[in-house]
């Protein structure tokens, strides 16, 4: 082996450096303990990822849990808007608060920082992952059991320095009927895999739309394919969501805390479960 000059990039020798597994973790605020943090993902943008996240979050605080929800949708940030949430979020030595909604969840988005929450984030990639990553060493979230990531969609920058600088314990992965479910579910799980992270299951979201008359389920974004594929990874299908007026609403009115089916209320209790 030739003499070591420590580096790495220009040497192909395997040595203790090489191999000792890198951790590009961030450290959280001093200020923060939290339990379990959650990301939430989807392939691609419109499939409800950011309404599983709000109602996983409202289920969880309802079971009597502490809970954040981290929107690390940077461009499209939702949340805000879904907990009907417009005041900025303030800050001290200490670092930002996030704000916290009328049932108790704290939220912080890009949204809440903005003086205008309709300009545009036209940032690019580097930036926003860097905002992602303080959203996590920076804010003060304090005592939670439960910090949720709403994840932009894809595999991009975002989500890689989610995986390497926050300590995810799970992913649930969110799908439609018309995904490309296979593919989606695949690429996921792979990167789960690279990132050593576990999915915790797959939320199928619009899978049908039940009759107010009747009763009856129309499959009006075409039939499911998510148990198989979930079979044939072994995953578990944690819900399907119906197409449901009083959600959009709901989610258009910032009054997502006040909705009265929350589909995901059994899914909390899995998770919960599964510590
Ligand atoms: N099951 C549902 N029934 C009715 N409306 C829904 C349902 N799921 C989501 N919506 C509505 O669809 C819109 C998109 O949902 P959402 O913002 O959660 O998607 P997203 O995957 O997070 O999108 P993006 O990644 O682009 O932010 C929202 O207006 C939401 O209220």
């Amino acid at each position: 082996m030739s003499e070591c000059t420590h580096d790495c990039s220009s040497c192909g020798e395997s040595c203790s450096e090489r191999t000792e597994a890198q951790s590009f973790e961030a450290p959280a605020n001093p200020l923060s303990h939290v339990g379990k943090v959650i990301a939430v993902v989807s392939g691609k943008g419109g499939v409800g990822k950011s309404l599983v996240t709000s109602s996983l979050a409202v289920a969880m605080q309802q079971r009597g849990k502490q809970v954040g929800i981290l929107d690390a949708d940077i461009t499209g940030p939702s949340i805000p808007k879904a907990f009907g949430l417009h005041q900025r979020a303030t800050a001290d030595d200490n670092g930002i608060y996030p704000v916290i909604s009328q049932s108790g969840i704290k939220v912080m988005s890009l949204n809440l920082l903005m003086e205008n929450e309709s300009d545009p984030v036209v940032w690019r990639g580097p930036v926003i992952a860097g905002a992602v990553k303080q959203f996590w060493t920076d804010v003060v979230w304090g005592d939670l059991d439960y910090l949720f990531v709403d994840m932009p969609p894809g595999t991009g920058d975002v989500p890689l320095t989610v995986f390497q600088s926050l300590p995810v314990d799970g992913i649930i992965v969110v799908t439609s009927p018309q995904d490309l479910v296979r593919m989606i579910v695949g690429k996921a799980l792979r990167m789960a895999e690279l990132m050593n992270i576990p999915i915790l299951g797959l939320v199928e979201n619009y899978s049908y739309y039940q009759c107010e008359n009747c009763g009856k389920r129309h499959a009006i974004f075409g039939e499911s394919h998510i148990n198989t594929v979930a079979s044939n990874h072994g995953l578990k299908v944690l819900a399907r969501l119906p197409v449901d007026p009083k959600v959009a609403a709901s989610c258009d009115k910032g009054s997502i805390e006040r909705l009265e089916t929350n589909y995901l209320t059994d899914v909390a209790r899995q998770l919960d479960e599964m510590n």
